[in-house]
């Protein structure tokens, strides 16, 4: 089995007597199961005829919500004639599942811009299980046909495979549904449990809650999904939480408390999208699949790691929310940390999610708390160009006219351990930058010896072998080497080794939230964060958050649209580091 490892789409096929259908990846991200004899025994696997599929038949170890995927059980049913009208999945001798998800917080933004976008490409692309609901639940008064309406209008058809979309469009929507309700009220979730029984017309139900609300009602929500509206017949419950996960270690570890008072850590499923980005699943790829990379990752060879996210926009109505956050809390903590501990850990003892949770968990121990001397901040300011005004931070309305909340950081941390010992790890994160792109640059050492030096001049940094993966947009992973330019002289150039995503493979890259979303149906934890990974992300960061807020550290202001502030430099500097972006050769712009 441990060969089967394959991004291949995990489709789920139809034929009855199967609860669960898992992909290749998730067995092979499952091999050390094995040795859990519960688990082992409760699993027959199979193949399915169709190329790609592997298909497994989950029997129960026991009935209840732990949400662990080998949980799923066979049940009886009763028809519910309202639904069977609908869905023509519904399976006579009754042995079918069915997933029902709902989408709390239907009525907002990150709803209609990614998750209901998402699950429409899940089931474009056959990768949601046969019967399957999705219901929208919000405060705001809207029928089933206002839901689909809104829906429709984020829905996009797949740039590769345009065939049938509006049937299949159709098909979805038909599938959606929508319940007004409060979301500190049980009685208003017993409804939703109770819209939600008839749909899934007596299956065994799984329910996925996605918590797609402010922070400030995660734990009403939580409380009342899990009272009212768990799964009641043997399936699982989970529910994925939204960033933020607090503002500092005391207040996640507080909001972990309150999570655990309703849910399991098995059931909770904190959501980190940078994890769903196809470059950042494909960093151990890379990493621990190609002999050339392993030997070279470590202090030996790598002179410095820069994790770089920019944005060409600012805040944009989200200025409430900034405000009390700010960059560092909004891009680093979670976002390039959590990129950070997938590159600098050591290799897992194999795929499973606990395996590589535990190496991510012990590199973020071996970590340095951040130091104020080590952050650079900085705040936009308004800036006209060509005659256009792009407005400073504080011009938002939801943000206060003395606001010092930073909108840029930089910072260089450290590993302390034997790997790592010495070796900069740089961020840097802005809004309203001159571009928007989000990157990992490793910067090799020189070149012991000098038998080139004078080709490259006194600027030795030219001559730096550097790895870049470039996250977004336009995905690539390139290797810049020095090479002689062809002819008869003696002169070097500079090459790009490149794997230019868009020129070798045809197919669309899934959105980050397509492939998490999907994770989270199959109960596969790995790309989201454990509470022992939050607690020592907050470790980090915390100490020095303070620091700022005690001492109103008055961040440096750039204007909207620049490459952000001059300090950035002098921290690299300190560090004898360049960062990667600036001086960007002709192929990279
Ligand atoms: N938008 C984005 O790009 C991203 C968002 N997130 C996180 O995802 C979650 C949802 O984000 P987003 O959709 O932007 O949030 P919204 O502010 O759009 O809120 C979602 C819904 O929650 C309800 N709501 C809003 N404010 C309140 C309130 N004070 N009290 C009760 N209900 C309220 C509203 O629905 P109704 O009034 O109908 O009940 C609203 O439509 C948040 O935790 C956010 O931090 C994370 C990453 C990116
Ligand atoms: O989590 C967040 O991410 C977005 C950037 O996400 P991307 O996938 O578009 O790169 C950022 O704009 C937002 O401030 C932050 O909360």
């Amino acid at each position: 089995m441990a060969t089967l490892y394959s991004t291949h789409c995990r489709s789920f096929p139809s034929s009855s007597n199967q609860c669960v259908t898992f992909s290749k990846r998730f067995l092979a991200a499952t091999v050390s199961l094995k040795s859990q004899p519960n688990f082992m025994h409760h699993i027959s696997v199979h193949t399915q005829q169709h190329e790609g599929a592997v298909a497994a038949t989950v029997n129960p170890v026991e009935n209840n919500h732990s949400g662990k995927r080998p949980k799923a059980e066979l049940s009886s049913v009763t028809s519910s004639p309202k639904v069977s009208q609908v869905e023509d999945s519904f399976e006579k001798d009754g042995s079918e599942c069915t997933v029902s998800i709902t989408v709390v917080g239907a009525s907002g933004d990150l709803a209609k811009k990614k998750i209901f976008p998402a699950l429409f490409a899940l089931y474009y692309e056959g990768c949601l299980p046969k019967h399957f609901t999705i219901c929208g639940y919000a405060r705001s008064k809207m029928t089933d046909a206002e839901l689909r309406n809104m829906v429709s209008k984020t829905l996009t058809c797949r740039i590769d495979k345009r065939e049938n979309c509006s049937e299949k469009m159709d098909q979805f929507l038909k599938r959606c549904f929508y319940h007004s309700g409060q979301y500190d009220s049980q009685e208003n979730f017993a409804a939703l449990d109770k819209t939600l029984k008839e749909h899934e017309g007596g299956r065994t139900s799984n329910r996925l809650f996605y918590l797609s609300i402010p922070p400030n009602i995660f734990i009403d929500a939580v409380k009342c999904a899990s009272l009212s509206a768990s799964s009641g017949n043997g399936g699982w419950t989970r529910v994925i939480v939204e960033k933020p996960f607090g503002r500092d270690s005391d207040s996640s570890a507080a909001l972990t408390t309150s999570l655990k008072q309703y849910l399991t850590e098995d059931q909770i499923f904190r959501i980190d999208h940078y994890l769903g980005k196809e470059l950042v699943e494909n960093l151990s790829v890379l990493r621990f699949s190609n002999l050339i990379f392993e030997p070279l990752w470590s202090r030996q060879y790598i002179r410095n790691v820069q994790l770089i996210f920019s944005e060409d926009f600012g805040t944009e109505g989200r200025g409430g929310y900034f405000d009390n956050y700010g960059i560092i809390r909004d891009i680093m903590q979670n976002h390039l940390l959590q990129i950070l501990a997938l590159f600098a850990m050591e290799t897992p003892v194999s795929l499973d999610a606990e395996d590589i949770r535990n190496e991510k968990v012990k590199v973020l121990r071996s970590m340095r708390p951040l130091k104020l001397e080590d952050v650079v901040l900085g705040q936009y300011k308004n800036h006209t160009r060509g005659g256009v005004t792009y407005p400073a931070y504080i011009d938002d309305k939801t943000v206060p006219k003395d606001s010092l909340t930073p909108t840029f950081a930089a910072a260089a941390l450290f590993i302390d351990n034997a790997r790592w010992d010495g070796v900069p790890f740089l961020m840097k994160a802005g809004k309203a930058l001159h571009n928007k792109r989000a990157e990992i640059r490793v910067q090799f050492r020189h070149v012991p010896g000098n038998l080139y030096n004078r080709n490259f001049g006194t600027d030795l940094d030219r001559a730096t072998n550097e790895l870049v993966i470039r996250v977004q947009p336009d995905e690539a992973i390139y290797l810049k080497i020095n090479n002689k330019v062809p002819g008869l002289g003696m002169k070097l150039d500079r090459s790009n080794l490149n794997l230019h995503y868009a020129a070798r493979y045809s197919k669309e890259i899934p959105d980050a939230y397509e492939r998490l979303l999907l994770d989270a149906i199959e109960g596969e934890r790995r790309l989201f964060i454990r509470s022992d990974e939050l607690d020592a992300a907050w470790s980090l960061f915390t100490p020095v958050l303070n620091e700022i807020e005690e001492k109103k550290i008055i961040p440096e202001y750039y204007p909207y649209g620049s490459r952000g502030p001059v300090c950035a430099h002098y921290l690299a500097a300190r560090y004898n580091v360049r960062w990667g972006d600036l001086g960007l050769d002709v192929e990279e712009q």
